[in-house]
């Protein structure tokens, strides 16, 4: 099913209002709307232990089956990969009986406000955490499917990537359940609707895609081309440009491998501009020449010893993130 995108909501709750569970009998306080889609609307909310994500929905088949795909998550390898599930019941509001499910509440940033305020090289970093519990996902027998920056939140720091509205997970071998034409791999004409992990790994190339250019675009003709000319002209996708275009083209057989790959690249990136030959016209015979040229090495140092910093740092977050599996 391609993703509804009329907003088809019933009623919507007030800051303020209280709903209590008909079968446990917890109440919760609603804040505020976080959003809605075609099955239902999220609110923030405060229960007996704090902050919570509250979805209620108008279909109790939809919301049934979204609460199935976190309870799954909450078992892959004992590592939670979306929100975990806290309370599922129904309500009452006026002659109807809604059902609703409570998940913890991520506090974070979209991956477009984040990327405003942090380098480029944080994309890729990203990416790595995202293929990473891809792989324990797939690993489960699950593939994401509706896989788009819509679908994830940075929290932190430290920062990490995690997912939210696992409505479009679907068991391997299935077909999509759910899906957005930017970051499906049918729409471009490179693959089946067919839930692999590859199907997902097309979706991640396509984040970064969507990350170098958030407008979007269009599919012309040849959609495969397309996307290869987009990563080349980016100088933001450019250095990931091998990775990209094998997820694009479905060459890999699993998130590891295409993990491994972007570390690679990212380390690649660290020392080979620490490596860089120093500027040229540095030689000069007059005292102001030497002046100079002391400058430019005090430069040169600076420059090196925030690359070296930065590189550090990038691989203190691979510990982060290795440490968080
Ligand atoms: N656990 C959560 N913590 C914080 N924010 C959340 C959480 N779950 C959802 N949200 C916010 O609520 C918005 C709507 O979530 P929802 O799951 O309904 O996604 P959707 O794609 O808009 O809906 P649908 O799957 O019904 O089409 C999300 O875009 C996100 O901003």
């Amino acid at each position: 099913m391609m993703k509804n995108t009329s907003k088809g909501q019933v009623f919507k709750l007030r800051a303020g209002e209280r709903i209590t569970g008909k079968w446990h009998r917890n109440e919760y306080s609603i804040i505020r709307e976080l959003g809605s889609g075609a099955t239902g609307t999220v609110y923030l909310a405060s229960g007996r232990n704090g902050q919570v994500a509250v979805k209620t929905g108008h279909d109790s088949m939809a919301i049934i089956s979204e609460v199935n795909v976190l309870k799954h998550f909450s078992r892959v390898q004992g590592k939670i990969l979306g929100p975990s599930l806290i309370d599922v019941d129904d309500f009452v509001h006026g002659q109807q009986q809604i059902p609703f499910y409570v998940m913890e509440f991520l506090k974070g940033e979209t991956l477009f406000q984040f990327m405003k305020d942090h380098k480029p090289e944080w994309a890729g970093i990203l990416l790595v955490q995202l293929l990473t519990d891809l792989q324990m996902l797939h690993q489960a027998g699950w593939v994401f499917g509706d896989l788009k920056p819509d679908n994830l939140l940075v929290v932190g720091p430290p920062h990490r990537v995690r997912w939210i509205d696992v409505g479009g997970t679907t068991q391997v071998g299935r077909s999509i359940k759910e899906y957005t034409e930017f970051f499906d791999r049918g729409y471009w004409g490179l693959g089946t609707r067919k839930a692999e992990p590859s199907y997902d790994l097309f979706a991640a190339s396509m984040i970064m895609i969507n990350l170098a250019y958030p407008q979007r675009f269009e599919k012309r003709k040849d959609g495969g081309g397309q996307l290869k000319e987009a990563v080349k002209n980016s100088s933001m996708l450019s250095p990931f440009q091998s990775v990209l275009l094998k997820g694009l083209y479905g060459k890999y057989r699993s998130a590891e491998e295409m993990r491994n790959d972007m570390v690679s690249v990212l380390n690649n990136k660290g020392t080979s501009r620490m490596s860089a030959p120093p500027a040229k016209g540095q030689r000069t015979a007059s005292r102001s020449g030497q002046r100079v040229k002391k400058k430019k090495k005090k430069r040169a140092v600076m420059f090196e010893t925030v690359l070296l910093g930065s590189f550090l740092f990038i691989v203190y977050l691979f510990y982060l993130v290795s440490q968080s599996m």
